[in-house]
């Protein structure tokens, strides 16, 4: 288990994802984008909104179950983004940069873009908002909810 989290909420990955839309607007314009699933297509609808773009595609890479890695599968391929020339490829954030790798070979001519990054995936990304520690699991509102927790007093007597 890594020893830290980082939560973020549904508001602020819609600032966040803004704030990419802000940096993407300027290196477009783009034909469409490429959602990396599952990961990727909140941030790219919030990001197809900003850009006014309607065309969207998906690759599919499955290389986690919850937090143990495994062996990148590619479930779909995003077969309307030829070569990835004018294509934008976002996902929710590049960690060890495994998923980023396998869509780069089959999309080397795309933007790549996250809107979270861990220093070991950031050199494959073409641009990103937020970058925490290495061994920080980064925690999505989808991943997460809300529920009691007791008072500080009471927890203190259970230890
Ligand atoms: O840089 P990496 O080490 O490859 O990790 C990053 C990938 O891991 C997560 O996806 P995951 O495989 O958990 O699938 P999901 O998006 O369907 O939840 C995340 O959404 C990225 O796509
Ligand atoms: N939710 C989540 N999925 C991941 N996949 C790889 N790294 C992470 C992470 O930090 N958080
Ligand atoms: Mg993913």
């Amino acid at each position: 288990m890594p020893p830290r989290y980082y939560t973020v909420s549904w508001d602020q990955l819609h600032r966040d994802s803004k704030a990419l839309a802000w940096r993407l607007i300027e290196r477009g314009p783009w034909t469409g984008i490429v959602a990396i699933t599952r990961g990727g297509l909140i941030p790219a609808a919030i990001v197809a909104r900003e850009l006014d773009c309607r065309l969207i595609e998906s690759v599919s890479i499955v290389t986690y179950d919850e937090e143990k890695r495994g062996e990148p599968v590619v479930a779909k391929h995003p077969l309307a983004a030829g070569d990835g020339a004018g294509w934008l490829v976002l996902d929710d954030l590049v960690d060890t940069g495994t998923t980023a790798k396998v869509v780069r070979a089959m999309l080397p001519k795309a933007h790549f873009a996250t809107v979270y990054a861990k220093p070991a995936g950031k050199p494959l990304v073409d641009t990103f908002i937020t970058e925490v520690s290495q061994d920080t699991w980064i925690l999505f509102p989808w991943d997460t909810e809300a529920q009691f927790i007791a008072p500080i007093a009471k927890s203190m007597i259970q230890k």
